[in-house]
């Protein structure tokens, strides 16, 4: 199974207190050509939080520390009925920097109403609102079709919401 993870970056604008997201817009690998967070697969060594933080870095050139970011997510994807990618998702308000492009992403703060679902993964409709009004999210996504899993189809899915993730299943937050 692959370990991956999303980061969210939230700030909210002073002049007319809009809360927004970071999105990226994916460049390459999967996902290539939607929005996410930015993030990525996890390196041998690495916890959770580092990988996100890390990921963010490398993407989008943002600095977040890995102990301020609050677990929001651990969603479980299968493809043909298998475990395909375990994927833990972190928001924060902390950071440092100015959002740049790298070749993996192209940054783009957007209002949380204005979230562009239908240029994402279909299963981010179901647990990312949520996941940007503060709330904590367990899922799972069951898709079909063989792989890339980002030409699968979307099949299915189950979803706990307002759950503690003080203990991942890997013990680390
Ligand atoms: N169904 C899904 N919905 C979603 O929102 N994000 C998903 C997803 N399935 C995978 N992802 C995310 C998790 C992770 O951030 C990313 C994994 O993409 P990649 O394999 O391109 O990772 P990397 O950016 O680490 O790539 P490399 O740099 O090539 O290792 O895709």
């Amino acid at each position: 199974m692959i370990e991956a993870t999303l980061c969210f970056p939230l700030r909210n604008r002073s002049d007319d207190g809009t809360d927004e997201v970071l999105l990226i817009e994916k460049r390459r690998g999967l996902g290539e050509g939607w929005y996410n967070g930015p993030g990525g697969k996890r390196e041998t060594g690495e916890t959770f939080r580092e990988c996100a933080a890390r990921e963010t870095r490398e993407e989008v050139g943002l600095e977040v520390e890995p102990a301020a970011l609050e677990k929001a997510g651990e969603l479980t994807f299968l493809l043909d009925g298998e475990g395909h990618t375990n994927c833990h998702v972190y928001r924060t308000r902390s950071f440092t920097g100015e959002p740049t492009a790298s070749d993996e992403a192209r940054p783009e703060w957007v209002s949380v109403d204005e979230v562009p679902y239908d240029q994402m993964w279909d299963d981010d409709s179901r647990w990312l609102p949520g996941v940007l009004e503060g709330r904590t999210v367990r899922g799972e996504f069951r898709f079909a079709g063989g792989e890339p899993l980002d030409e699968a189809a979307f099949v299915d899915h189950d979803l706990e919401w307002d759950v503690s993730l003080e203990s991942g299943r890997d013990g680390s937050p």
